[in-house]
């Protein structure tokens, strides 16, 4: 069996003195597609910024595709993930601009060829080739939310986070890019959402909330 690009054990995270997470165990293999759900406040986004190394749980461990997230590892093992933002925080500039900034980096300049999906995404999507032109702070949410996911795909990450990144989307554009993670057999996807329609695109939901019940029991 292949290593799980995720796997957590145990996680347990306190944010001042509210116990968020209790003893959570979860797995994502490589490739699989899991849509977390449940209440509110239960621990979902906390959840993705643990595996960002936003935040450091105080029990349990996270390992990504077999290395555990330490304070040492945490700058390789990110740039295993690319993560989409409900409202993405995307400053300001052309989408052009926006789409080419990451490939400005060192680290990424190997895959500045990438940029030549860019019309082929586009039309998948949905989105006219002149928001290209447009300053992205003129986007509607939708759009943003298609944009960040594109961004996002360029950089070639094997797992993706998406917090809630189908919010803003008509039906016909939360298909469209339903659709195009569902024909990335490679990529495994770990999102946020309340949407039914979305729910149907994991093969595995994972209710955060029950678990923390069950966790507690
Ligand atoms: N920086 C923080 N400081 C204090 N409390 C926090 C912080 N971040 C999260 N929390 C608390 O942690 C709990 C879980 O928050 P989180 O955002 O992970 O929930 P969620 O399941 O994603 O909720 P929603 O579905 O509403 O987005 C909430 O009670 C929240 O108030």
């Amino acid at each position: 069996m292949s290593i799980p690009a995720i796997e957590i054990k145990g996680l347990c995270v306190r944010i001042g003195d509210q116990q968020i997470i209790s003893n959570l165990d979860l797995s994502l293999e490589e490739g699989q597609k899991i849509t977390l759900m449940g209440r509110s406040g239960s621990g979902k986004s906390t959840l993705l910024r643990c595996l960002l190394g936003f935040i450091w749980p105080e029990g349990g461990t996270i390992r990504i595709f077999g290395r555990e997230l330490t304070p040492q590892s945490v700058w390789q093992l990110r740039a295993q993930l690319a993560y989409v933002a409900q409202e993405p925080e995307m400053g300001k500039g052309k989408v052009r601009t926006l789409l080419e900034q990451p490939f400005s980096f060192r680290a990424n300049r190997n895959l500045r060829d990438n940029l030549h999906q860019v019309p082929a995404l586009f039309e998948r999507l949905h989105l006219a080739s002149n928001l290209l032109d447009k300053d992205i702070s003129h986007l509607s949410g939708g759009e943003k939310q298609r944009v960040a996911l594109i961004c996002a795909l360029l950089l070639k990450r094997p797992i993706l986070l998406l917090d809630e990144a189908s919010s803003a989307l008509d039906p016909r554009a939360r298909d469209a890019v339903i659709e195009l993670l569902r024909s990335r057999a490679d990529l495994s996807v770990l999102s946020i959402s309340h949407d039914q329609e979305w729910l149907g695109f994991s093969e595995t939901t994972f209710d955060l909330g029950k678990a923390q019940e069950r966790g507690a029991a």
